[in-house]
């Protein structure tokens, strides 16, 4: 198998065989739910009178709709409640792991996976959730499904799919300071749009990718999708191998050594064949913001609102009403720009490396009058180990909330909700009209680091100015 990239070898390695609509059959590894959009595919089991295949290898938890403050049973919100309990039943009546809150595990999905070993290179993996190209972070090929997918998946092991192509995202050289991963992916979907990469799989791939520790992998790879690609994957390699070892569910003794033999092989080749590849300079990265309503619609933090007339003739309708919708008029500058929430959080920036960084640049400093920020790790391990670093003495002192984990503001589908037009400063992935809670809220994408040089300072500011002061 020369001459192939890691997305085909996973690929031809997991094909069961071609069906008659010329579709591929793929075995799926790794099985991920949670309680939006299981139920009803254990529904249409049931009606089928179907079991579930292979029950371990579909891993749960709970993450959209739990409360970040109170999670005292029953829920407050009836509809949550029900959610979390049609969850507890489907798992105890078909034999699957359940992460449930209080577990010591439970966490949002594309976090839980990934930090006990789960997740690994070389596996398919999918998940009725469209972020799960973040497990693409480990050479695995990952990706979002829809509810009657998640039935096959549980009755078949098996998914009927159209093979993707690959586009290779090459990007060398280190990035500045201020600039962090979270950067570079706004930066690329900026770059090539919300829809260049569909039909396809990125491969991200160049010295900037591989100096990147897991966390920050995972934070580009979870954000493929925003870029229109259903799978985003890096090639595994030492750093992978490192975070991996001595997981709960990563091989063990002589298997190590095999597993790790097996996962080099696995590596896209040298001379692969690609569909299409894209060069970037790291070096040409600022710390970048959205300032509309696609994850695309970003710029650097020091430079101002578009023009119309400066952007490519089929983006402008969705600028002018970007334009309406944020408030923002071209021409001004994103600095200054005033916030009403702090959001650090989701699974794209909800680690404990993520919350390091906000953390070092919290410490000393106060959220700003009038601005509500508060921090929400992504899993009860990430909160726990953040608080055996005693990170969230450091978010509490200086003024931000510091809640227990799930998705929380990301997608609003729990108490955590923006109110009226508040506009949001987010470490999450997505700002479409109405996405945090509030059918007027706006949303404005960045690192987490920005988000609390914007907490402090009460408007967007340039990271960098207080990364000069900081000691
Ligand atoms: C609720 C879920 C299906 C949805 C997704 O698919 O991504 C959510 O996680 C999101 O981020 O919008
Ligand atoms: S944190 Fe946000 S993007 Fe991630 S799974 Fe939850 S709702 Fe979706």
């Amino acid at each position: 198998m020369s001459r192939a990239t890691l997305f085909d070898k996973v690929w031809d390695l997991h094909t069961v065989g071609t069906l008659a609509s010329g579709q591929t059959q793929l075995f799926i590894g790794l099985h991920l739910i949670h309680e939006v959009t299981s139920p009803q595919a254990f529904a249409m089991l049931r009606e089928r009178s179907l079991g579930v295949l292979y029950p371990g290898r579909t891993v749960a938890t709970v993450d959209h709709i739990v409360p970040t403050q109170s999670q005292q049973r029953p829920f407050a919100d009836t509809l949550a409640e029900q959610m979390i309990r049609a969850l507890e039943d489907n798992c105890a009546e078909f034999g699957i792991r359940f992460y449930n809150i209080g577990s010591g595990s439970q966490g949002i999905v594309h976090v839980i996976a990934p930090e006990q070993g789960l997740t690994q290179p070389g596996m398919t993996i999918a998940c009725g959730d469209s972020h799960t190209a973040t497990h693409g972070a480990f050479g695995a090929i990952a990706f979002g499904i829809g509810t009657s997918q998640v039935r096959d998946v549980l009755a078949t092991q098996t998914l009927a799919l159209d093979k993707l192509k690959v586009r290779r995202i090459e990007m060398n050289g280190s990035l500045c300071p201020g600039v962090f991963a979270k950067d570079v992916i706004l930066h690329i979907i900026r770059k090539l749009g919300v829809k260049a990469g569909v039909g396809y799989a990125y491969e991200f791939a160049g010295s900037t990718f591989e100096a990147m520790n897991m966390e920050e992998r995972m934070t580009v790879c979870n954000m493929a999708i925003e870029g229109g690609a259903r799978c985003g994957y890096i090639n595994p390699d030492a750093v992978t191998y490192a975070y991996l070892k001595g997981r709960d569910f990563a091989p063990q003794g002589a298997d190590w050594e095999r597993a790790v033999a097996w996962w080099e092989n696995l590596r896209s080749d040298p001379d692969a064949q690609y569909d299409d590849t894209i060069h970037f300079d790291a070096a040409e990265i600022a710390p970048t913001v959205t300032w509309g309503i696609t994850p695309g619609q970003g710029i650097a933090v020091d430079e101002t609102v578009p023009w119309p007339e400066e952007l490519p003739g089929e983006d402008r309708p969705l600028a002018e009403e970007a334009y309406r919708y944020m408030d923002l008029a071209p021409g001004v500058p994103i600095v200054g720009t005033k916030v009403d929430v702090c959001f650090i959080g989701s699974c794209t920036n909800g680690r404990l490396s993520d919350l390091r960084e906000a953390a070092k640049l919290a410490r000393g400093r106060h959220v700003a009058p009038g601005v509500k920020a508060f921090v929400v790790p992504g899993s009860e391990r990430v909160k726990q180990q953040a608080e055996a670093e005693g990170l969230h003495a450091v978010f509490l002192e200086a003024g931000f909330e510091w809640r227990e984990p799930g998705c929380s503001m990301c997608l609003a589908m729990n108490p955590d909700r923006l109110e009226g037009r508040q506009l949001s400063a987010s470490s999450s992935n997505r700002n479409f009209k109405g996405r945090q809670g509030s059918a007027r809220g706006r949303t404005l994408l960045m690192s987490p680091a920005m988000v609390v040089a914007a907490a402090v300072q009460g408007h967007i500011t340039d990271v960098r100015t207080l990364l000069e002061a900081t000691p």
